[in-house]
């Protein structure tokens, strides 16, 4: 269970979010929203690493920014660009940071790593330096890393945006099929269309929340109407 309570959050001098509140217990959540709307301060919020100025991100009543452990184990969270995720050279270092940072033994975490990499089929990718994999490798390695610390809510900060159709395809299945909850950014309305339920942020604050079809249809024909004007002035920031 997702808790955020009147969640506010001033970066610099803009107001990125204002008052956002949501109780969410489904499994496939969509948050779509313009360019600069809020949504990866939203993302977060949610994973632990931004702490609200006002208000509170709970999931299973744990306070994901005051209990860092707890949010490690709750949330794993995938950003656009894996070159801001990645940070050791081979892939069984990388994805075996997380196992180590929750406190597995590392016999323990090194046993983890082999599985995830076997059940993903690359298990001759352990010892592979991480700079030399393409962006939809790294993507791989990233999305193996958080499934690994099995978390409760996995955030998808538009990670399928640089990849190509099969390699989007593919991650977007392994997606599909995990467990976890999912709680999906994106600026494609196709690809959250069968989602329990979409919550659409502008200007920081929730402009509409609910099912799909409801959702994207208010903000598909909003965005068709700002897309018609030439006037850029209105963008956020
Ligand atoms: N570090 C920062 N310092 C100051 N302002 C920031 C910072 N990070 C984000 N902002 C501002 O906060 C607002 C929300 O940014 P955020 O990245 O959450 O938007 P977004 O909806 O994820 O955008 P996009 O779709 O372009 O990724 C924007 O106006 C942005 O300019």
């Amino acid at each position: 269970m997702l808790e955020l309570r009147n969640v506010s959050v001033k970066l610099g001098g803009t107001q990125a979010l204002r008052q956002i509140s949501v109780r969410a217990a489904e499994r496939r959540i969509a948050i779509v929203g313009r360019n600069g709307s809020g949504k990866t301060t939203l993302a977060r919020v949610i994973a632990g690493l931004q702490t609200p100025d006002e208000g509170s991100a709970e999931i299973g009543g744990r306070d994901m920014a005051r209990d860092r452990k707890a949010a490690l184990r709750a949330v794993g969270i995938l950003f656009q660009n894996p070159d801001h995720q990645i940070i050791f050279p081979t892939v069984e270092e990388e994805i075996a940071f997380g196992l180590v940072q929750l406190g597995r033994p590392r016999a323990e975490a090194a046993t983890e790593v082999q599985a995830i990499l076997a059940r993903f089929g690359k298990s001759h990718w352990a010892s592979a330096p991480t700079h030399g994999l393409s962006q939809g490798q790294k993507q791989l390695v990233c999305l193996m890393s958080v499934l690994a610390m099995q978390p409760a809510l996995i955030v998808l900060d538009e990670p399928y945006s640089g990849l190509d159709i099969p390699t989007r395809l593919q991650l977007m299945r392994y997606v599909g099929e995990v467990e976890a909850s999912v709680l999906h950014i994106t600026h494609d309305p196709e690809s959250v269309r069968h989602y329990d339920r979409v919550i659409w942020i502008d200007e920081g604050a929730i402009r509409a929340d609910g099912p799909p079809a409801e959702v994207l249809r208010q903000f598909e024909a909003q965005m068709r109407l700002w897309g018609g004007c030439d006037d850029l002035s209105d963008l956020a920031g």
